[in-house]
């Protein structure tokens, strides 16, 4: 790349520059130009009834102004802005706003378009910066600012004539604005402001896109600042901003622009428009909301939104896309799983008045998203991640010990799948290993003085290892202490539990619980889980499931399993040496 071809952006001359000092505390007034700077970029232009479709999510959205199209450039375009007026589809509190170039016959089309509306905004525009007047108008200052006040004159005339039926309003954009020079933009604007002459209550809005972002967003700021301050009669005039996104910093310049005084804002939802698209309102308003300010537009149900822009504009939203993106609110790496973990039960403890969850700017809930997908586990995640997906979906809510060592367990099986564990995979992981582990398994028992403070208690259980029944009795302090004795006599071995938890897993009348066990065996630990609507049932469940897990009992089992090995495969080979009831 020979960079000795491009030349750096000139700092804009405000050394008393104040727009760094300011917060942006209020929603602007936003303008979308979905149907007319989107639609234009689109490989399909909308037809009939994807621009109908977007009009109304905009409306639903709450949007008061709404560039609808560029009737003058094609008969769909024209017949959209006839529809809307012939069918009274437009609100009472909605302006649909219109584009045309600085040309007389179009300006005619245009109006032609918007007659009868109840009110419409007539866009013009020119652009105005040093390499569009020498290369696309061969035109010097004066006549770029003629272009501008002779279409201003023009629609001027063209308004006062559909006054009774329609009120127009002016909105003038030197095009190009970024690359321009600001004091032939504070011409061109005043003389446009001459001709239209508006007042502060009729004012002009005075739009200054970044038709291409051509310098870093405090730059843009400065420009913005520098007009605001310079401008003749600004109170007459609406300062609207209208930035693309070609340095990606389409949302950032927006927002600074904003600080340094702007009042409108015109975008596309998730950003279409040309090239890297129109600034993203989405992410700007709802930037705000982050801020506490409130946006004043309608994102409680995003799902619907990005839904209906990707069948609008049959272009996808990107899934990390902020806010609207399918993945923005999954964590999959196991730190961040484990501090949102702790970040909502944090805030299970607070009067949830304020947000605060790790990882998590704003609540999924307060834009129609579910916390159903804000953890997905794979082979980048933790003991937390799997945690919290078996306590959100499932309702187990398992001690520590235990999730580190269910973690490994899915570990082992997302490094084998190479891809994600889904819920249903993670809770079926969990039943093999613990709940149903196979092996040894209660049947029954009875024991007796069970909860007499003070009198020993006895325990008399039925265990199958799958083939047989194994009868175990005890007695000790209580049916765990009992039947942990009743092990020990059976099998041999030295078996004491460690740690202990249970919950109830539902409410109600199905309600059942769950037990989480840490049992040693012969000085190894091991965790068990046992789930039954009887506490003592559920308990000792989980004991059985431990020590089972252990492979205690399992050697009658296996012997007899190996001996039918043996038989099957004899009879295979024609050989029967054993026989096995
Ligand atoms: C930054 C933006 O997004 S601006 C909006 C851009 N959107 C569009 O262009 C979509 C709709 N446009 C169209 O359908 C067509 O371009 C039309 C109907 C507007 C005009 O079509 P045509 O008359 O065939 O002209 P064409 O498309 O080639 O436009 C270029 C001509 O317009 C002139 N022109 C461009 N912009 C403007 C303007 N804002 N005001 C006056 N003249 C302009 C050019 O100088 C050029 O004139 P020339 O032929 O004398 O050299
Ligand atoms: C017409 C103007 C506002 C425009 O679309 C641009 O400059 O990007």
């Amino acid at each position: 790349m020979q960079y000795d071809r491009y030349r750096p952006f000139p700092a804009i001359p405000l050394p008393d520059r104040r727009w760094p000092n300011r917060t942006i505390d209020r929603a602007p007034l936003w303008c979308s130009v979905d149907l007319r700077d989107g639609n234009q970029a689109l490989v399909e232009p909308m037809g009939p009834d994807r621009k109908r479709a977007m009009f109304d999510l905009l409306v639903r959205m709450g949007f008061t102004e709404i560039e609808v199209g560029f009737p003058s450039a094609s008969q769909p375009d024209f017949d959209f802005v006839r529809e809307l007026v012939e069918q009274h589809r437009i609100p009472d509190h909605v302006t649909i706003q219109v584009l045309t170039q600085a040309r007389a016959d179009l300006i005619d089309r245009t109006f032609e378009a918007i007659d009868g509306a109840p009110r419409a905004i007539v866009h013009v525009y020119n652009a105005t910066s040093p390499l569009f007047r020498r290369v696309v108008f061969d035109v010097d200052r004066d006549g770029c600012t003629a272009i501008a006040t002779s279409a201003v004159s023009h629609i001027k005339q063209r308004a006062a004539e559909i006054a009774h039926r329609t009120r127009v309003r002016l909105e003038y954009s030197p095009e190009t604005f970024s690359a321009t020079e600001l004091d032939f933009t504070k011409t061109i604007c005043e003389a446009v402001m001459d001709v239209w002459a508006p007042t502060p209550d009729a004012p002009v809005i005075l739009n200054l896109p970044a038709t291409v972002e051509v310098a870093s967003p405090n730059v843009y700021a400065d420009q913005i600042e520098w007009i605001g301050r310079n401008l003749r009669n600004r109170d007459c005039a609406i300062l609207s901003l209208h930035p693309h996104n070609d340095r990606g910093t389409g949302v950032a310049a927006a927002e600074l622009g904003l600080m340094a005084g702007a009042d409108r804002i015109e975008g596309t939802l998730f950003g279409n428009g040309e090239r890297t698209g129109n600034v993203d309102i989405v992410t700007l308003a709802l930037n705000m909301a982050t801020q506490g300010v409130d946006p004043k537009l309608d994102f409680s149900n995003i799902p619907e939104i990005v839904r209906t822009v990707e069948e609008c504009n049959r272009l996808p939203v990107h899934v990390r896309h902020p806010y609207g993106g399918e993945l923005v609110f999954t964590a999959f790496s196991g730190s961040h799983q484990d501090a949102i973990k702790k970040g909502f039960a944090a805030l299970a403890q607070t009067d949830g008045s304020r947000w605060e969850v790790p990882y998590l700017p704003i609540d999924p809930k307060d834009i129609g998203r579910t916390y159903d997908a804000v953890v997905r586990v794979n082979s980048q995640s933790g003991k937390g991640g799997v945690a919290y997906v078996l306590h959100a979906d499932y309702g187990f809510d398992l001690p520590r010990g235990l999730q580190v060592e269910f973690s490994r367990v899915i570990q082992a099986r997302a490094e084998e799948s190479g891809g994600e564990i889904t819920p249903a995979q993670i809770r079926e992981a969990f039943d093999e290993t613990y709940v149903q582990p196979g092996g040894l398994r209660l049947v029954h028992y009875v024991t007796t003085n069970d909860g007499v403070a003070g009198t020993p208690c006895t325990i008399d259980a039925t265990l199958t290892d799958g083939v047989r029944p194994i009868t175990i009795y005890g007695d000790g302090t209580g049916p765990i202490d009992a039947f942990v004795d009743g092990l020990t006599r059976t099998f041999g071995i030295d078996v004491h539990v460690r740690d202990y938890h249970e919950h109830a897993l539902r409410a109600g009348e199905d309600a059942s619980a769950v037990s989480y066990v840490e049992v040693v065996v012969d000085g190894s630990p091991v965790w068990g889980v046992g789930n039954d609507p009887n506490i003592v049932t559920s308990s000792l469940a989980a004991i059985v499931s431990a020590v089972g897990r252990m492979g205690v009992g399992a050697g009658e089992a296996a012997l007899r399993q190996a001996q039918r090995d043996r038989v099957r495969d004899g009879a295979r080979d024609g050989v029967r040496d054993e026989v096995v009831a």
